[in-house]
């Protein structure tokens, strides 16, 4: 990824509701956190829907709260956090950093009253460096290897307060591997918390599918 040049980049744009556009950098050559997945666009538009206004004054409620994003690969949920106020850690795997940075430095005009930083957080290890547990944490397409499913889970749950709200929007892929990883996913999650679908009417109607789901989820008390 150090080595990535101009060129070898293709561009990802998506516009906010205030018209402000994300450019996403993405890359040919790479893992598959260097392209925006459908399930991250659909949580990146779903963060400026009114779910997350306040209803008496209108004004959003990203403003100044502390959000983690896990596998972000190219930054795109992070990002469109960022710019509607939060302070947001984006992380993902050492391979993933120099993209990030890239994509933080192509939306730095976006991002105003907000913060991003993007840093290695590698599932099922330390998360000392993210605590104390942040506002929200944010994933987007994160199960989809069976590997991954016990780190992650472990981390959700040392990453958890009991006021932390994770928001997981994931593909529901009928053939592959997936099937049986997102069975195996929830049913480990289900030990220490509990969840809800986000209902498509209060998704943004122009990005969002029966495929792609978002749930709520809270670590149980
Ligand atoms: C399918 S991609 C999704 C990327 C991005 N969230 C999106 O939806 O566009 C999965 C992401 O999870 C990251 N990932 C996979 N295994 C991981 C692990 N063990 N620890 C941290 N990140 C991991 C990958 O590097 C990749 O960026």
């Amino acid at each position: 990824m150090a080595t990535e040049t101009e060129s070898s980049y293709f561009v990802r744009e998506i516009e906010k509701n205030d018209g402000c556009v994300l450019k996403l950098k993405q890359c040919h050559k790479g893992d598959v956190g260097c392209v925006v997945w459908d399930a991250a666009i659909v949580l990146a538009k779903y963060l400026e829907t009114r779910s997350f206004k306040d209803p008496a004054t209108g004004g959003n409620r990203w403003a100044g709260q502390h959000v983690l994003e896990l596998g972000a690969g190219t930054g795109v949920v992070g990002l469109m956090a960022a710019s509607l106020g939060a302070h947001v850690t984006v992380t993902d795997l050492e391979d993933l950093q120099t993209l990030l940075q890239v994509n933080i430095e192509e939306n730095k005009g976006v991002v105003s009253c907000g913060s991003i930083t993007a840093k290695v957080l590698k599932w099922g290890e330390d998360v000392s460096d993210f605590l104390p547990p942040p506002d929200y944490v944010l994933m987007a397409d994160c199960i989809y290897y069976e590997q991954s499913v016990v780190p992650l889970v472990e981390s959700l749950k040392k990453l958890s307060g009991p006021s932390t709200c994770i928001i997981c929007c994931y593909e529901h892929r009928t053939v592959g591997i997936n099937p049986k990883v997102e069975a195996q996913f929830f049913e480990l999650l289900r030990k220490d918390f509990n969840w809800e679908a986000v209902p498509l009417e209060q998704q943004d109607p122009e990005f969002s599918s029966l495929d792609i789901r978002i749930l709520n989820i809270k670590r149980n008390i």
